[in-house]
């Protein structure tokens, strides 16, 4: 999946201009970037929501073989989370295998809400919820569009868990987008890095250190932001 020389504006608003990206099918994907950057943006040229320029974006599934997990994902208030994890079943041509991950994410979080309505969840009960009603579906690309938001650490890294396996076991394509940086320590990513209307990095965390010469992920975040495409 790569993206080549993309240039796109809201109205008279420019938010990338020759954007070059690639992303990789066996890896998980992150998208990191300052508030702003276009990270979301990008989310919904790749699904389509945004009409996707065909020259600049090469070899991504068509929508109907993409999930994608809104910022903001909303439902109807009075079903219940079993309702609402049936309904995303029922998306589904035929039972899907799960992993062991999202079995250990159904039993150690969802199982205790499963008959609670939506509008009675927690903001961070909702988001782990809609990430694991994401997680069942079965698409060819998942994107999830800040998927910690809101999110307690303990189960920040449940979702990490849960999100890897959907590439590491079932060998899905994932794209997710990501403010805590720290935990890129634990990843196996490839990271693209989105800043001053390019790609200002991509490529794994120990090359992203080096090439901002620091070991330290805050200091290399703070000197990319800014820099030039790559
Ligand atoms: N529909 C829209 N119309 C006009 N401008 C928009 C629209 N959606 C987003 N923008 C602007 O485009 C820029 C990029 O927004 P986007 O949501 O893609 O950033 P982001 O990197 O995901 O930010 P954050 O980290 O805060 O979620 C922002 O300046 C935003 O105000």
């Amino acid at each position: 999946m790569e993206i080549k020389h993309l240039n796109f504006s809201y109205k008279k608003k420019e938010i990338f201009a020759d954007f070059n990206a690639k992303f990789i099918g066996d890896q998980l994907n992150v998208i990191i970037g300052s508030n702003g950057a276009g990270k979301t943006t990008l989310l919904n040229l790749i699904y389509g929501f945004i009409d996707r320029p065909a020259s600049a974006m090469i070899d991504f599934p068509s929508m109907s073989n993409i999930i994608y997990k809104f910022q903001n994902m909303s439902f109807f208030d009075e079903l219940t989370v079993k309702q609402v994890i049936n309904f995303f079943k029922s998306m589904n041509d035929h039972t899907v295998a799960v992993t062991n991950a999202q079995v250990s994410f159904y039993n150690e979080i969802i199982k205790e809400l499963i008959n609670t309505k939506l509008r009675s969840l927690s903001g961070g009960e909702y988001q782990s919820v809609m990430v694991y009603c994401t997680s069942i579906m079965e698409r060819e690309l998942y994107l999830f569009d800040e998927p910690l938001s809101g999110i307690d650490s303990y189960i920040e890294n449940l979702i990490l868990d849960l999100v890897e396996s959907l590439v590491v076991e079932k060998k899905k394509k994932v794209i997710m987008t990501l403010h805590q940086l720290a935990k890129l320590n634990s990843l196996q990513a490839h990271i693209v890095f989105v800043g001053n209307k390019k790609c200002v990095f991509q490529g794994n965390l120990s090359q992203m250190l080096q090439a901002a010469d620091t070991d330290d992920i805050d200091i290399a975040f703070k000197r990319m932001r800014q820099a030039v495409s790559c």
